[in-house]
């Protein structure tokens, strides 16, 4: 037997198109986010890869995309669960900053250690920044001690993993085809995981927005085909490429 699970980053948000580190920022969806996100759902519709249930992160960007895709395939009354553990990566000090500005103030090692590497994060938030989420209710019941101020993607990687095997895990076993809606860090940490990409390797992977990927996972919860299948890997690529380069 085998289990199927779909992976979609949310369409372009308002930051992504002005070029902003975002991280926990609750952003919303541009209009080219919301057609990339009904595109999502036209290409699960075409090729029947319809979820059952699905999981989302806690932020406006991803569970827009998450409504709009599920609409558009007609599951808009499927089971959503939704986990601060699939946000995007916290980006520290670098929450607001423009990517080129930053490119062009640290040179183009230290901004790629920041962006890419697995594990050096951003230097931390000051809780008084504007773009700090302390405070903020959604996170209201996490211990404090949980509440990041900046992540590298070794972070991001524990704190999904809990969730991977305790809730999106027991779904895949209930042969529940599962749609995780989330974020181009946290989709990588997964992604980094599932194909047992090394520390190193995982500095050149980008997931582009608004288009599935889809994984059919075997007994142990290891993908059949390495990598997953992308619906549209035309899209795909031009979008992997436009994730590359922001900043340049
Ligand atoms: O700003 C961010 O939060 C992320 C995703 O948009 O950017 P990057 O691709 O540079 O990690």
């Amino acid at each position: 037997m085998t289990y199927r699970l779909v992976l979609l980053r949310h369409g372009e948000s308002e930051w992504n198109a002005k070029n902003l580190f975002t991280g926990w920022v609750d952003v919303d969806l541009t209009a080219a986010g919301e057609a990339e996100a009904r595109r999502g759902g036209d290409l699960l519709t075409a090729r029947d890869v319809l979820p059952d249930v699905l999981h989302t992160s806690v932020l406006r960007r991803a569970i827009r995309t998450a409504n709009i895709t599920l609409d558009v395939a007609n599951r808009h009354w499927i089971p959503v669960t939704r986990s601060w553990r699939l946000n995007e990566r916290h980006y520290g000090a670098l929450q607001g900053k423009d990517k080129k500005q930053t490119l062009d103030e640290f040179g183009e090692e230290q901004f790629m250690l920041w962006r890419r590497s697995y594990d050096t994060p951003p230097p931390e938030i000051d809780d008084q920044n504007e773009f700090s989420q302390f405070g903020d209710a959604r996170y209201a019941d996490l211990p404090p001690e949980l509440l990041p101020r900046t992540e590298c993607l070794k972070d991001v990687l524990n704190r999904f993993l809990p969730y991977w095997y305790d809730a999106i895990v027991p779904d895949l076993r209930r042969g529940k085809t599962v749609a995780v809606v989330a974020h181009g860090n946290s989709l990588r940490a997964l992604v980094k995981h599932l194909d047992g990409i090394s520390d190193e390797a995982i500095a050149g992977l980008n997931i582009p927005t608004g288009v599935p990927l889809v994984y059919e996972l075997d007994e142990s919860m290891r993908p059949v085909q390495a990598g997953g299948e992308y619906l549209d890997p035309d899209a795909a690529a031009a979008a992997i490429e436009a994730v590359k380069n922001q900043g340049r």
